[in-house]
């Protein structure tokens, strides 16, 4: 579905990102994960056509994200504020989503309803613009955005950072729930090693832009990661 080919990217003469190979076949739950600058937003960026490579290329059905637009059609994604529309209020700005990929009232509704107790009491009605929402229920407002034109490929950056636990679980579950119910292809960074393990069928470790780890989830994953990102701690807990 999607094909990583030998893609990488440098600012200022350092390399940020460099893949040689990676495919992310149809229906995959992909969770990559990797420290603060490890490249994952640039990855995200690049597979978006958000940044230009310096050299490879970003595959979607076979054809380059940078070349043709197709992709947009079937690819939702929220990576950060800069995706949502400040001026209007969370009802205006999911309308508008839903105008644009030519879903009906009726679908949009009926995804309120998915999403009402994700939403809690703090989204809907409340007469107030995006740009006046906290960090956290502004995230809630990206994903759903994203989510709403019913796409193939979904890709979340942190889409677990600023969400209160029970945010948390909810959406664990909502992504969970979309990509057995859909089989979405999904891509969801995180430095929440248990969420990420959870929604995850296979987590890539990127380190310094390179992949170092491809795991396919396991019962094992959890401990596997949390020995890889604090090896001190599991060489204790195994003595
Ligand atoms: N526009 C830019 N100009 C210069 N350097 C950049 C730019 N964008 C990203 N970088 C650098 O590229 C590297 C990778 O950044 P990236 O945001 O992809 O990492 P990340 O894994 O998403 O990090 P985090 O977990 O902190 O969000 C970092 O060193 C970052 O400073």
């Amino acid at each position: 579905m999607i094909h990583i080919d030998n893609l990488s990217k440098a600012y200022n003469t350092v390399k940020v990102l460099d893949i040689e190979q990676l495919e992310i076949p149809q229906g995959e739950s992909f969770g990559l994960v990797g420290n603060n600058g490890a490249g994952k937003t640039t990855l995200f960026r690049l597979i978006l056509d958000l940044i230009k490579a310096d050299k490879g290329q970003v595959l979607s059905k076979n054809i380059a994200v940078h070349a043709d637009s197709q992709w947009k059609n079937y690819t939702g994604s929220f990576l950060d504020e800069g995706f949502l529309i400040d001026f209007l209020k969370p009802e205006e700005y999911f309308k508008f989503i839903a105008d644009i990929n030519g879903v009906t009232k009726e679908e949009l509704q009926a995804f309120y309803n998915d999403f009402a107790d994700f939403f809690g009491d703090e989204i809907l009605n409340k007469n107030k613009y995006v740009r006046d929402f906290s960090k956290g229920n502004q995230k809630k407002i990206g994903i759903f955005g994203a989510i709403i034109s019913q796409p193939e490929v979904l890709i979340l950056d942190e889409p677990f950072a600023n969400l209160d636990p029970s945010s948390q679980i909810r959406l664990k579950m909502l992504l969970k729930d979309l990509h057995q119910k859909k089989n979405l292809t999904m891509l969801i960074s995180s430095h929440d090693l248990n969420h990420i393990a959870e929604v995850s069928e296979r987590i890539v470790i990127l380190e310094k832009g390179e992949v170092v780890k491809d795991l396919l989830t396991s019962d094992d994953t959890l401990g596997e990661l949390e020995g890889y990102f604090n090896p001190e701690a599991a060489v204790k807990a195994e003595s």
